[in-house]
């Protein structure tokens, strides 16, 4: 979209990233990027190293390329070519005051040569996105510091915010309960499963101020993240519950109908659990036929969504004895997703209307 006047407020999404193509060694350079983050596998440097650059590029990065090559489509990695439609389509909605752009935390296009296209404007406000629902130090903690980091050789540093989570806010919860309807209405489902990527429980416990999280004996079961409180509110685990109680509520799924559970898992160290694998392995051997499976910590199709839930877990499901197994796609580029991304920016940029209210008020009382 050409812009026609200056525009006062700029927009940065940032997601993931994605390797350039699906071969190896464009896989590699995207995994040893990815995972040579301190704040994605936070062990010691030299640990890190060797397990990245021994480990992962020589064994992970082949099976991991297999993979990519079945999600490829003609336009490419999904998770970008959404990034770029969700970009495109909050600029047309946001209009010319507004100046949109998309980056990717780990390869291309870079947060650095992307905030490049910001840097020397006039700009009232910056308004960052990290497109991950619930906190994690590992997605939108890293995301804040590369930003960061590159501001802070900027003349000029600008106002800015930061989104920090937007797991419950109910935007979100529409645009997940609109696209599972449509499969809830055109199927009965004996049981509604939400898998979101998991994390380490060290990660989990390091983010713990209060040692209040996992500390139930059985970390498989709810425990901790039963509720929300100002104790466990940054816990991204206790934020995944929160969305998966929030999109219940939002379907009327009757309790005992639907479950929680954590994918994804990498390397021997303990994970936050229930582990999604043998959630479905539990259901199936239950006698549950049909699952309906939504995977509300992405925002748009990947690897994780499309081959992870929509065809491994599928294929365990129906080993187990199930019959029929549905992913619920990602929010891609729903015109709900598109909506709570613009509210979310206007929030951050428009006076309240409560408040222009009241100053219409005094306005109003002075004459
Ligand atoms: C939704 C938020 C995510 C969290 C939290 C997260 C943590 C996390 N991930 C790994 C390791 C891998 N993740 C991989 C892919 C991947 N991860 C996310 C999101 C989160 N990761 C997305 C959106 C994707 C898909 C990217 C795509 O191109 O489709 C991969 C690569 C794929 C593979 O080889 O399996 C790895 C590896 C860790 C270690 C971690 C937390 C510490
Ligand atoms: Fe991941
Ligand atoms: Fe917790």
């Amino acid at each position: 979209m050409e812009l026609s006047v200056s525009p006062r407020f700029g927009v940065l999404l940032v997601n993931l990233g994605t390797p350039d193509s699906p071969r190896v060694p464009d896989v590699r350079r995207y995994l040893r990027e990815f995972l040579m983050d301190k704040r994605v596998i936070d062990i010691p440097l030299l640990s890190r190293w060797l397990l990245v650059n021994l480990i992962i590029a020589n064994f992970r990065a082949p099976k991991s390329a297999k993979v990519y090559q079945k999600v490829w489509t003609q336009e490419g990695s999904p998770l970008k070519y959404y990034g770029f439609r969700t970009q495109a389509l909050l600029q047309e909605a946001l209009g010319e005051e507004y100046f949109v752009r998309l980056a990717m935390r780990y390869q291309k296009p870079s947060i650095k040569s992307v905030l490049k296209e910001f840097e020397g404007k006039h700009w009232e406000k910056l308004i960052i996105i990290p497109l991950f629902p619930q906190y994690a130090s590992a997605t939108t903690g890293s995301v804040k510091e590369a930003v960061m980091k590159e501001l802070s050789r900027w003349q000029t540093i600008p106002a800015v915010e930061f989104v920090q989570q937007f797991y419950q806010h109910p935007l979100f919860i529409k645009a997940f309960a609109e696209l599972g309807r449509k499969h809830i209405e055109a199927h009965p489902y004996d049981h509604y499963l939400f898998t979101y990527h998991g994390l380490p429980e060290r990660q989990i416990r390091k983010a713990d101020k209060h040692n209040y999280c996992l500390t139930h004996a059985n970390t498989a079961e709810i425990g901790c993240c039963s509720s929300l409180n100002a104790k466990n509110s940054v816990c991204y685990r206790s934020q995944c519950f929160a969305t998966t109680r929030l999109l219940a509520k939002a379907l009327n799924l009757p309790e005992g109908s639907y479950s929680t559970a954590f994918q994804s898992r990498l390397g021997k160290a303990i994970w936050i659990q229930p582990y999604t694998e043998d959630v479905v392995k539990k259901l199936a051997q239950e006698g549950k036929k049909s699952v309906l499976a939504f995977s509300p910590s992405f925002v748009a199709d990947c690897l994780e969504t499309t081959i992870e839930v929509g065809e491994e877990y599928k294929e365990l499901f129906e080993e187990y004895g199930g019959e029929h197994w549905q992913l619920v796609e990602s929010l891609n580029d729903s015109p709900t997703w598109i909506e709570l991304l613009r509210q979310m920016v206007l929030e951050r940029t428009t006076k309240p209307k409560a408040l222009d209210l009241m100053l219409q008020v005094i306005a109003e009382e002075k004459e």
